[in-house]
């Protein structure tokens, strides 16, 4: 028997993942038929314009996985903030007759998403709205569904028992796949490759596991920040989706009180190189490195520049703009490893839905594992609570916002 403290951990989290696999939901309903989702994407595929509005775990999953579009329509506009100035930008864009809308709320009581819906009906009032919009939300009473109620709008189920961040197999991340034309029975299938996998798997061969653990080591020694670095643009929303994963399952308080987690960060290769790339070499050794690379990267002709005589252009003689970046990528995972920066690679062969998709479950099971090793509950976010009433609070109150010298600009 292993007596080592942490190895016991180890096969704990394994067991504690491999019971899951048979009875989370968001693992049982990854074969859930999809036909009702698909009507639906054929009805909103006929638009030149879809808004999807919705915040946190009911965008990004969905903005994730449609970064894979090849078509150009429809094109799908993700609104998850309540900047006016960029809601009123894409209005402008847009035409409400060619336009359809979708709002996502797990809750259905979150007021970024009523707002931007009741901003939306505004707008779309000359139009048949029943045509046009559809509301996501869990079953039961809510505010989004009595907005849905009130106009009569067509509504789909979102599961009441998967939490926002881990939706993205659901309708949440299936209906915008489906509208952009992306193969989601095949982003479902890379999620249960990888579960097949954790259901065989032994404490040293769980990529999942392995990954916890070494986070969670590192952590034991004051190394309290995750960088994820893709080098790939598509790749660059699923680290927006793994932030919220992270940060939401992991940062929190464990049963005794004391505050646990990493913070996650993203970093884009090769843009960040020229921004943060100086700190991670050189600044605290606080950071545990995760680098996404592709084994392909995408090539247009190679350049040519044999007609000069500087070194910075001659080296790029013959050379395309994806060797270029296959060689960023690996230098800067070399630099790290040189500096002596907990460094793994994550190296995706082709990306493509099958691949999202196991990319994106093995991210939910490290963040599992994650919140497992660390005592803390993955589920839940109590702290955002507390901002979220201040906020209602602040705006039922006249004058709220003077508090902090902020002015909202009407503009008519
Ligand atoms: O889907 P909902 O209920 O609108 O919530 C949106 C997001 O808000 C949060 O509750 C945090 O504020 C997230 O966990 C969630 O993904």
């Amino acid at each position: 028997m292993n007596t080592n403290p942490l190895s016991q951990k180890a096969q704990q989290t394994l067991e504690y993942l491999q019971k899951l696999v048979t009875t989370l939901p968001l693992f049982q309903r990854l074969t859930d038929d999809m036909t009702a989702i698909q009507e639906k994407a054929d009805h909103f595929r006929q638009f030149q314009d879809v808004l999807i509005l919705g915040t946190g775990g009911s965008s990004l999953g969905g903005q994730a996985i449609t970064a894979l579009q090849e078509s150009a329509s429809p094109k799908l506009h993700f609104l998850d903030n309540i900047d006016a100035h960029t809601f009123a930008d894409v209005l402008k864009t847009v035409s409400p007759h060619k336009t359809g809308v979708i709002a996502i709320s797990k809750s259905g009581n979150t007021a970024e998403t009523l707002m931007q819906l009741l901003t939306c009906l505004k707008v779309w009032d000359e139009t048949p709205l029943a045509h046009h919009f559809l509301i996501v939300s869990e079953p039961g009473q809510n505010a989004i569904r009595e907005v849905a109620s009130k106009f009569s709008l067509p509504t789909l189920d979102h599961p009441d028992d998967i939490g926002g961040r881990f939706s993205a197999f659901t309708v949440v991340g299936m209906l915008p796949a489906f509208i952009a034309g992306i193969d989601g029975q095949s982003l479902r299938q890379g999620a249960l490759d990888v579960l097949a996998n954790l259901k065989e798997a032994t404490v040293h061969d769980s990529p999942a596991l392995v990954g916890a653990l070494t986070q969670f080591s590192l952590c034991q020694q004051h190394v309290n920040q995750s960088v994820l670095f893709t080098y790939c643009d598509r790749l660059q929303l699923l680290a927006s989706w793994y932030c919220q994963l992270w940060a939401e399952s992991v940062g929190k308080k464990n049963a005794i009180g004391l505050a646990q987690g990493t913070t996650p960060i993203r970093a884009a290769g090769a843009t960040d190189q020229h921004s943060q790339l100086q700190l991670y070499l050189d600044g605290p050794r606080d950071k545990f490195f995760t680098v996404l690379t592709l084994a392909q990267q995408h090539s247009l002709d190679s350049a040519q520049a044999d007609f000069f005589d500087h070194p910075a252009l001659t080296t790029l003689h013959n050379k395309t703009m994806g060797q270029l970046m296959i060689a960023e990528q690996m230098a800067t995972i070399d630099t790290l490893k040189a500096n002596n920066c907990p460094v793994r690679e994550l190296k995706l062969e082709q990306l493509t839905p099958r691949s999202l998709g196991s990319l994106m479950m093995h991210f939910i099971l490290e963040t599992l594992a994650m919140a497992h090793l660390l005592e803390v509950n993955p589920f839940d976010q109590p702290a955002v609570e507390q901002g979220k009433k201040l906020a209602l609070d602040y705006l039922s109150r006249a004058g709220g916002c003077a508090k902090h010298g902020a002015e909202v600009l009407i503009e008519e």
